[in-house]
């Protein structure tokens, strides 16, 4: 506030009013202006008691002594708008005497030309305050000490901070209400008992110590502060539901008024404390600090107002229970309201209201990260464009709420009677409960909703109690209780409106294996809320979350046998990952390798450039139910896909389990589907009723299209006539090769150097190998036969049929030479080769597998390398079979095939096509 004195004035004697310098200017000039603290007290008196800090321009007469002058007054009028910016810093961001200079700092750095700076009390203080009451109040003699403690801690920290007249001003105030308290805490201890003002009053010094410390620090940087009890001016009227609503327009009045009398650029105002219009010392009640903040944003119009915490912004999920939750950049204000009823680190609803009305953003910060840029809430206008291309945009957050129970009241009599809802929810509220969530089929024949775990038993009795009658006579059929339920919700306000987001979210809960047991969406459309079991909240949170930030498909994968296919699939997608992440948003991680002996674990997904380094390092003894465990479970991705690379029946006998549990299976491991016809029949039931996937189409032809291809006839409705082929690339190879007086063995070693044969190259010759692709697709295409209804002609040597390891066989393989080369030559005499081919006879319904000649003009004849050829008679192709060629075996195309298969499944999960 400034005084004007006008020309017209008289003035005696000066000394007595101003200091004869500024009474000489005065006097001489026709018009000047002094700030009024450079006036004499009376007169400052004067003008404050004729009401002269109200107006803009008020002409007062002052009159002290025999002086007597006209004089007008320009108040400091309170500057609002964009110049100002509000902070709020909360408890732990003013814990101590450290973090206080960097809250300064932080002030003093923010360039903004007006500051309006709300603080907490120091971390902890509030609590020893209440404490302090409590514990008068119970005539607990050792609230004596802990005022002690609560003024030593505020006085060390004044000492830390401060020295000379700022200290010693500091702890003069300190002192002073230390001792007022102490004269309170004994009147509560005397009475037994605090009123609810007494504890307001005592509770709120916190705050008055912290933003006198603070603005005393940023006072010694010669910046113009100012503490404000924010007592004087913040009025709020008490509401029924223990909360309070400001007055806006007292609170205006006092706020310019106080600062008519203490201009400054920055104030540092208590947070949480207030009074009611008749001047008692009040609280806001919970979060009070921010909506302290809130409320000063909007009175001063302010450019923004920043929320001070110990987090980077408000996550997209928990991040204890998402690990790859990730902060959100920004949010609505109607985002922020849903998602701070999760408990979501964002603002209470309540204290949004009040700069949501004047648009101004509330930016949540980390105190102790100013790299990260924080979450902004504001209107969706401002919202950054580059929410806008991502898939994320319309959902922004998710959040579960656990210990809840759901209620379902069913019956015939309920549809088309009017105050069911009523009666229902009148029972609610008798017993006293909190409805979390309401949903009602348009049949009305039930409702259903959720209450607090701890609520459910009084609520149930009062709803038997409320419809006895109704229950007894049928027209109400039953008042169900289901515990141990959770509530899921996706909260986005693009959710609105944008088809396809809910679609999303139950396909991925249903990938997920998680059944939801009701749904609830208000029309707004913020918020899709379903009700899962307890047990499976946070894998449906995991579940939804990475549906939407995740890549579109991320998948955690296991690796079983990391032998040559194996450890080629892990080279081809190292070498592709990158490309799938970017062009496809597929997300492929590999949790887990487990060989026969060790297994490699990660929680985030093996670097897959240094695997073998890293298996050497890090691997564990191999236990297949931990290592299943762990990639199935341990961690946030919610698809687990197990990829069998060995050939043990025993790794092939637990996909039945692995399906169960929701784990999707992909191999090149024939066992499973050659093995037992009732088990292959009861995984391939199991495999049609659930949502898990199964594939196997590198068991036959490697990476050949064969199981695909006779899918696509069989599902189109052709009827398949006969299968024949070359299914073996290492029988193939042998016999494509073994020629040019070449011997056979140098051949069957030379095809197990390629990488085409069995771990056990006597699969391969015996004609197992061929047999059980035979089997195969004898069963794929509806056959029930069992491996040993297919007659096999083996290749293996009568006498080497028993040899002990496969090393021993090959070793013994050359003696027998001369009988190979004996049916090589006749069939070569009769202008024929020899070819290893196997039958499925759809008409006969029976298999086979046998060393057959053929023309060497036949399609069979000219095959080369590994090659398999298939072909395929059905009713559609009867005159021409169709055909499938090419390398049916080799590390590459084995792998290939089994990668295209992981790729199949990614598409199944809702990858891009
Ligand atoms: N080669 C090809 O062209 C084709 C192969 N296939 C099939 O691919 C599969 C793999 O063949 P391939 O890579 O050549 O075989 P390998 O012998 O090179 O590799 C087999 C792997 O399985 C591991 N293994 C064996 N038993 C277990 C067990 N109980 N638990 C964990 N790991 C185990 C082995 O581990 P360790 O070394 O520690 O014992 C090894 O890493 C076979 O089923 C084969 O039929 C299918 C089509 C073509
Ligand atoms: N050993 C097999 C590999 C593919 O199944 C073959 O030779 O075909
Ligand atoms: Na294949």
């Amino acid at each position: 506030m400034v005084l004007v004195i006008s020309h017209s004035f008289r003035i005696l004697p000066p000394s007595s009013l101003v200091h004869q310098q500024k009474t000489k200017k005065i006097y001489e000039s026709q018009c000047c202006v002094f700030p009024v603290t450079q006036i004499s007290p009376f007169l400052r008196k004067g003008l404050t008691s004729s009401g002269g800090g109200e107006a803009i321009r008020t002409r007062i007469c002052a009159s002290v002594a025999d002086i007597s002058l006209d004089v007008s007054v320009e108040e400091n009028k309170l500057p609002k708008g964009e110049t100002w910016s509000v902070h709020k810093f909360g408890g732990t961001c003013v814990g101590s005497s450290l973090r206080i200079k960097n809250v300064a700092d932080i002030i003093i750095n923010d360039d903004s030309e007006r500051k309006m700076v709300v603080v907490s009390a120091m971390s902890k203080v509030t609590d020893m305050m209440y404490d302090l009451i409590d514990k008068a109040q119970s005539r607990d003699e050792s609230y004596i000490s802990l005022l002690g403690a609560v003024l030593q801690k505020h006085s060390s920290t004044a000492h830390e901070l401060l020295d000379g007249d700022d200290l010693a001003s500091v702890l003069s105030r300190l002192h002073h209400d230390i001792s007022n308290l102490k004269a309170m805490l004994r009147a509560i201890y005397i009475a037994g008992h605090a009123t609810e003002s007494f504890t307001d009053f005592v509770v709120g010094h916190g705050e008055l110590w912290s933003a006198q410390m603070l603005a005393s620090v940023i006072r010694k940087s010669g910046i113009d502060c100012k503490w404000m009890d924010t007592r004087d001016v913040l009025i709020v009227n008490p509401t029924s539901s223990n909360q309070v609503d400001p007055d806006f327009l007292e609170t205006n009045r006092r706020l310019e008024k106080w600062y008519s009398l203490n201009p400054c650029s920055v104030i540092i105002a208590t947070g949480f404390i207030a009074s009611t219009p008749q001047s008692i010392p009040t609280t806001l009640k919970r979060d009070g600090s921010d909506f302290s903040a809130a409320i000063m944003g909007a009175l001063f119009r302010a450019r923004q107002v920043t929320i001070w915490t110990d987090v980077d912004g408000v996550y997209s999920a928990d991040p204890r229970k998402v690990n790859e939750a990730v902060i959100l950049k920004t949010l609505s204000y109607q985002e922020a309201w849903e998602m701070s009823y999760f408990g979501a680190n964002v603002l209470h609803p309540r204290t949004i209201i009040p700069v949501m009305r004047y648009g101004i953003p509330i930016i949540i910060r980390n105190v102790f990260n100013l790299s990260a840029t924080g979450t902004k809430i504001c209107h969706p206008s401002v919202n950054g464009d580059e929410d806008r291309q991502n898939f994320r945009y319309f959902v922004k957050g998710f959040a579960t709420i656990d210990n809840l129970a759901l209620i379902n009241v069913e019956g015939t009599g309920m549809a088309g009677v009017p105050g069911t809802a009523s009666a229902i929810f009148g029972a609610v509220k008798d017993a006293g409960a909190n409805v979390i969530m309401i949903s009602q089929a348009s049949s009305e024949h039930s409702v259903c909703f959720a209450v607090p775990e701890k609520e459910v038993k009084a609520v149930a009795e009062a709803l038997q109690s409320r419809f006895r009658q109704a229950l007894d006579a049928g027209r109400l059929s039953q008042v169900q209780v289901i515990p141990n339920c959770s509530i899921l919700a996706a909260v986005g306000r693009k959710m609105a409106s944008t088809p396809g987001v809910s679609a999303t979210l139950f396909n991925a809960l249903a990938k997920a294996n998680v059944n939801v047991r009701a749904i609830a969406q208000g029309c707004s459309e913020y918020n899709i809320t379903v009700v899962v079991k307890r047990e499976e909240s946070i894998k449906a949170l995991r579940a939804a979350h990475s549906r939407f930030y995740l890549s579109r498909t991320t998948i955690a994968m296991g690796i079983i046998g990391p032998g040559l296919i194996g450890s080629t699939l892990l080279e081809q997608l190292r070498d592709q990952a990158a490309v799938l992440k970017e062009e496809f948003n597929i997300d492929l991680r590999v949790m887990g390798i487990i060989g026969s002996k060790s297994m490699l674990l990660n929680d985030v997904g093996i670097d897959l450039s240094g695997w073998k380094e890293l298996r050497e390092e890090k691997a564990e003894v191999a236990n297949l139910e931990k290592f299943v465990q762990h990639v199935h479970e341990n961690h946030f991705i919610p698809n687990t896909v197990l990829v069998d690379c060995t050939a043990d029946s025993i790794i092939a006998g637990h996909y039945y389990d692995w399906l169960r549990k929701g784990i999707h299976v992909i191999t090149p491991n024939k066992k499973a589907n050659s093995g037992p016809l009732n088990q292959y029949l009861r995984l391939r039931a199991l495999q049609r009723q659930s949502y898990t996937h199964y594939f196997y189409e590198a068991t036959v032809g490697a990476g050949l299209p064969i199981i695909s291809t006779l899918r696509g006839l069989l599902e189109t409705g052709d009827r398949i006539l006969q299968i024949e082929g070359i299914f073996s690339g290492t029988l193939s190879y042998i016999f494509n090769n073994f020629k040019d007086g070449r011997t056979f063995s140098e051949v069957v070693a030379e095809a197990k150097e390629a990488g085409y044969t069995e771990p056990d190259p006597r699969d391969d010759l015996s004609g197992t190998d061929v047999a059980r692709k035979v089997i195969i697709l004898a069963r794929e295409s509806g056959l029930k036969l069992e491996l040993s209804d297919v007659p096999v002609e083996s290749l293996v040597p009568v006498p080497l049929r028993v040899s002990a390891s496969a090393q021993d066989f090959m070793q013994q393989l050359p003696k027998f030479d001369q009988d190979f080369a004996k049916k090589q030559l006749d069939a070569e005499d009769a202008g024929e080769v020899l070819r290893y081919v196997g039958v499925v006879d759809m008409i006969k319904q029976k298999g086979m597998v046998e060393l057959r000649r053929y023309r060497k003009d036949h399609p069979f004849a000219q095959l080369s390398g590994s090659d398999n050829i298939i072909a395929f008679s059905t009713r559609r192709y009867k005159n021409q079979p169709l055909i499938v060629r090419g390398p049916g075996a080799g590390a590459q195309v084995t792998a290939g095939g089994v990668f295209s298969d992981i790729l199949r499944l990614a598409s199944y999960l809702g990858a891009p096509s």
